[in-house]
């Protein structure tokens, strides 16, 4: 049996007690590494609960490895963790599907996402739009691909989910071209890198899908101790130092419901200019919706 076992936001102790049961009796356990981290959390704090060893599983191991995860969940018991919930990323039905044509059995043990825990800023996970990456920009790759599915939210007057890039186990090409195999220190995307990327694309395409001044929140450590939310627009957010990682980033839609505002007028430092920035960007696709109406 494989079982695929969310780990929640922080904690050791955020995984379910259902959760807890099915590690304890497991025979392997591996953790997956790449697609986010357990913040208050590490390898041995994890050993030291469970009982037992925690095999990390970075990337290459789960994309193409994952001959070896699924080789002993054919007759024993498996344990695949993942940080928040197990279909928080897009990776891992991949891996279900694999271990589904290998005739092993699955079981999905959840727990909280920062895709539902991001309610906690006060917008409603109803009208969210979908989430998208935003990616470290490189000298020579710098990928707008997000950008339209943000048009398409605001079109429809819906939040927008920015989930921020981690590099945790990147081979630094410099030292590979020498033939060393050297990895790079983890970097994780601020709050403010992503802002600034946003801001350069809209530069670049010019289509209006949001602007300086469109609200944001910046969503800090969510469901850690240190957890803060910040609501101000793009601009100033791109100046924003939201501290340690993880990071996330929600662009508001216009369909912005009068509980939503008032619960993120805590997080803004000038609550009228807020209330401000989001009636003038309700306005955006207004001309859009009137000529949708009449047509
Ligand atoms: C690819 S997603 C993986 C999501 C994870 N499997 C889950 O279900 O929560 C990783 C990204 O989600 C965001 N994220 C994850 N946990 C977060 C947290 N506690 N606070 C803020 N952002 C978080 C960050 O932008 C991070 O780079």
């Amino acid at each position: 049996m494989l079982y695929m076992i969310g780990l929640g936001l922080a904690y050791p102790t955020d995984i379910t007690v259902r959760g807890l049961e099915a590690v304890k009796k497991c025979k392997k356990v591996f953790l997956e590494a790449y697609t986010s981290i357990l913040m208050a959390a590490d390898k041995e704090s994890l050993e030291q609960l469970y009982g037992k060893e925690v095999i990390l599983a970075d990337r290459e191991l789960v994309e193409s490895g994952s001959d070896k995860i699924l080789e002993d969940a054919k007759d024993e018991d498996v344990a695949f963790l993942v940080v928040g919930d197990v279909f928080g990323a897009t990776t891992h039905t991949d891996l279900v599907i694999r271990a589904r044509e290998l005739g092993i059995k699955v079981e999905c043990i959840h727990n909280a996402s920062v895709m539902n825990a991001v309610g906690a800023c006060g917008l409603q996970l109803y009208k969210f739009g979908q989430a998208v990456s935003i990616v470290f920009f490189t000298d020579s790759w710098r990928p707008d691909s997000f950008y339209d599915k943000i048009m398409e939210n605001r079109r429809i007057g819906l939040h927008t989910l920015l989930l921020l890039d981690i590099k945790v186990k990147e081979p630094d090409f410099k030292e590979l071209m020498k033939g060393h195999l050297v990895y790079e220190p983890p970097r994780y995307m601020s709050v403010a890198q992503c802002c600034e990327e946003l801001l350069e694309v809209e530069e670049k395409r010019k289509e209006g899908a949001y602007t300086p001044e469109t609200p944001c929140v910046a969503v800090s450590r969510l469901g850690g101790a240190t957890q803060a939310f910040k609501a101000a627009t793009l601009k100033q957010l791109s100046e924003y130092d939201a501290g340690e990682p993880l990071h996330s980033v929600v662009m508001l839609g216009h369909q912005v419901h009068d509980l939503e505002l008032e619960y993120l007028l805590e997080f803004s430092d000038d609550k009228e200019a807020f209330k401000a920035a989001v009636a003038k960007d309700q306005k955006l696709f207004e001309k859009e919706e009137k000529e949708e109406k009449t047509a």
